[in-house]
């Protein structure tokens, strides 16, 4: 059976983030894609030019729509844009019992432009963090949780792994994409501790929706029944694969996108072979 794998997130008219990236990288890895947007986003490549929310209500609706009708095997959270969306979200996937859920808690974009007003993060980790199963912040994210300054190493940013996972949520993958360095490295903390996760860096100006898309491999991966280490590793691997896609692609003049290409299409049923 396809697992059904939603994302509650914002719109990318030019496809390289939110809702469109998510969608994408679902199907690249063969699984079946549903998406409630939260808000819609003006942007490209080149930076958000302006967001139109979607009332909190109509958010509720999407959900309780869908829920009251599809099986949901995990749900990939990305931008909520205010304290209310966060609420109204974490209330309504608690209701339905709603499983395996990624928050990426989306706050700036990668053109430095917000898309998570600056007093909805004491919700966002008071009321959305409980009912989550991974957190997946960047370096400023991971700070702005903790009321702490940026990690500049990776040892830095173990620690704050462990403090977030204090916070309340099983599993934390501190994203370390901002430093600089010949590697991208990413901090796992689980129940059974913290691993480094390191790739080659790739040298290419298509990185935006890099986040968006790891958080909804992970969620994708798992619905497919890999535990959460092997699907975040997974998933890891498959971000590298696409950022060095990208090179064949020509979309926008600013921070381009990545390339879903089919990778793990499930012809044999063994989509990490
Ligand atoms: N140049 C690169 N080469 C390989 N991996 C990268 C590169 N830049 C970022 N990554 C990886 O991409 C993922 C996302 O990293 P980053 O810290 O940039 O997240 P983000 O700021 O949330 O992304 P975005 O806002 O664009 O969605 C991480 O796994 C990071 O290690
Ligand atoms: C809708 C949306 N979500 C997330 C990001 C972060 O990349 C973005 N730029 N836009």
């Amino acid at each position: 059976m396809i697992p059904n794998v939603l994302t509650i997130a914002g719109t990318d008219p030019s496809g390289g983030a939110g809702v469109q990236a998510d969608l994408k990288t679902f199907s690249a890895h063969g699984t079946y894609g549903m998406a409630v947007t939260t808000a819609l986003v003006a942007q490209t490549t080149t930076g958000v030019s302006s967001v139109l929310e979607i009332p909190a209500s109509f958010v509720a609706d999407q959900l309780r729509t869908l829920f009251d009708d599809v099986r949901v095997d995990a749900v990939k959270i990305g931008m909520l844009s205010d304290a209310e969306i966060i609420r109204t979200v974490a209330a309504v996937l608690s209701e339905y019992s709603a499983r395996e859920i990624v928050l990426d808690p989306v706050m700036v974009a990668k053109s430095g432009d917000r898309l998570l007003a600056a007093d909805a993060v004491r919700a966002l980790r008071e009321e959305l963090l409980p009912h989550v199963d991974l957190i997946t912040p960047n370096l400023p994210e991971a700070a702005d949780l903790l009321g702490e300054v940026e990690s500049t190493d990776t040892a830095g940013m173990a620690l704050q792994a462990e403090r977030l996972a204090a916070l309340g949520v099983k599993r934390v993958l501190l994203k370390g994409g901002h430093l600089l360095g010949a590697s991208s490295v990413d901090v796992l903390h689980t129940e059974s501790g913290s691993e480094y996760l390191s790739h080659e860096r790739v040298v290419t100006s298509n990185d935006h929706g890099t986040g968006c898309t790891l958080s909804a491999a992970a969620a994708a991966l798992r619905a497919q029944g890999h535990d959460w280490p092997s699907a975040v590793r997974a998933a890891k691997e498959y971000l590298t694969g696409a950022m060095r896609a990208a090179e064949l692609l020509d979309v926008g003049r600013g921070h381009g996108p990545v390339h879903h290409f089919h990778r793990w299409w499930p012809v044999d049923g063994a989509p990490l072979s």
